[in-house]
């Protein structure tokens, strides 16, 4: 369903329980770091919001989206995280680099995840403009990082 058929910051918070004392490792890309500080706040506050405590929430920031695997892998090889949150932003440009940042970090995530046993989300936008980023960044469309940090919740079995 596209971002214009659900807003990613609607979701029901009624069968979500308070997630105490839960770890959250937040990765973040600092590429587009407009993009990525607003998703980053997203998720960070709506953690805060369902329980987590501001001391189990831990951010690392790696230079660009491509560089998020190795982060989400630094963060879940660490026992006492939870789950990983990936935060990032690639824009398509003018060649094809865009296509093998987005495959590399989808297909790199999920196999840190797999390997470490632990939720990996992806909370990248893959946008073709910034205004398409704009809207899914606590625009319009709400924010995906708000929709990737209730994925960790629930996928902990909250
Ligand atoms: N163009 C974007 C990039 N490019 C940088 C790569 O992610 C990577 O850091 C570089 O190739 C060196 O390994 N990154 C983004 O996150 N977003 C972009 O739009
Ligand atoms: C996703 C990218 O790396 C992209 O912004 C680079 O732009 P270009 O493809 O025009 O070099």
């Amino acid at each position: 369903m596209a971002s214009n058929e659900k807003n990613l910051s609607e979701y029901s918070s009624t069968n979500i329980k308070p997630i105490g004392e839960r770890k959250f490792a937040i990765v973040v890309s600092e590429w587009n770091e407009e993009i990525t500080e607003a998703l980053y706040h997203g998720a960070y506050s709506t953690l805060i919001q369902h329980g987590a405590s501001k001391q189990n929430i831990i951010r690392k920031n790696v230079p660009g989206s491509f560089e998020l695997t190795l982060g989400a892998q630094w963060m879940a090889q660490d026992n006492s995280i939870d789950a990983v949150i990936c935060i990032g932003c690639v824009i398509q440009g003018e060649t094809k680099h865009f296509d093998f940042i987005c495959d590399a970090v989808a297909h790199g995530i999920t196999n840190v995840s797999l390997k470490y046993n632990k939720p990996i989300i992806f909370g990248v936008l893959t946008p073709n403009t910034k205004k398409q980023a704009l809207d899914r960044s606590g625009g319009k469309y709400g924010n995906k990082g708000d929709e990737a940090a209730i994925t960790a919740i629930k996928m902990l079995g909250f």
